[in-house]
């Protein structure tokens, strides 16, 4: 028998970590702190920071403390960004993530260049299959380096979740819940418009270092109870269970937190 080693990973998933703070600002400004520590842990490893975000309410939340800092706290050059889904709309339609992204964020720091921001090839619009294979090729470059490998690692992934308690596109009973091969996935009967879409998928999701739900307002409130307090429902955002060392993190205001009976960590980098 092969001496057992005690460092070895295991197979039991992260048990999701729960902060609340009293408004959106002040999960703003802890979320920004946060990001900037999982960017530092990142450059100090491999001199690279791979973020992946949604799109909603989440970038404007993320974008207010990482912006206009005077603190010289973000390494931008050494950004590599990635959306969890994206709208197959044309990349300056108001439904594109990326457009969102960029009104919101991208476009306040003039030190992120364009070819760092990795967003869909828009000449692939009518055709959803080669338009996600395409995506996914952009993250095997970005992560294979020299050697396969068999899953992403992001550094930090950023995710919303909607009031059926969906994340990224994945959505109560579709099949892309179980996909276990592709990285990224077309999904053509979106049930929140517009239909046609791209999602990352669990495979990627449940391989990245650190995931973070971004949840504010009384919206959030009862689906934050079912997806923390009630896991067998495998709802969507339930099913977002990283294998350590990956963790996962909700980071919520006291109004979204409000029901759940899940335990709150003291939040401390
Ligand atoms: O492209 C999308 O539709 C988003 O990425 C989606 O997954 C979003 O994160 C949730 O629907 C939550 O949206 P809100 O933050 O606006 O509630």
């Amino acid at each position: 028998m092969p001496p057992v080693d005690a460092k070895a990973p295991s197979q039991t998933p992260a048990e999701p970590i729960l902060f609340s703070f009293p408004d959106s600002d002040q999960l703003s400004r802890n979320l920004a702190d946060f990001v900037i520590k999982a960017q530092n842990d990142a450059i100090s490893r491999r001199n690279k920071f791979t973020l992946a975000t949604s799109g909603g309410s989440l970038p404007k939340m993320l974008a207010k403390y990482l912006i206009n800092r005077d603190d010289n706290a973000l390494r931008w050059d050494k950004w590599e960004i990635f959306f969890c889904d994206e709208r197959l709309v044309p990349l300056d339609h108001e439904d594109s993530n990326y457009y969102l992204c960029h009104q919101e964020f991208f476009s306040k720091v003039p030190e992120l260049k364009r070819s760092q921001i990795h967003t869909i090839d828009e000449s692939l619009l009518d055709d959803p299959e080669e338009l996600s294979d395409a995506y996914e090729k952009q993250l095997v470059q970005a992560f294979a380096g020299k050697e396969a490998v068999r899953n992403p690692v992001f550094d930090l992934i950023l995710l919303g979740m909607g009031p059926d308690g969906h994340t990224c596109s994945l959505f109560p009973g579709h099949e892309l819940l179980t996909e276990q091969d592709r990285w990224v996935a077309p999904i053509e009967d979106s049930p929140k418009p517009p239909a046609k879409r791209i999602t990352f998928t669990y495979p990627v999701l449940n391989h990245a270092h650190r995931l973070a739900f971004v949840l504010a307002g009384e919206g959030k409130q009862e689906m934050l109870s079912k997806v923390l307090d009630q896991p067998e429902l495998g709802l969507p955002a339930s099913r977002v269970r990283p294998s350590p060392p990956g963790d996962i993190y909700f980071f919520t205001d006291n109004a979204a937190s409000k029901t759940t009976k899940y335990e709150r960590s003291d939040f401390k980098l």
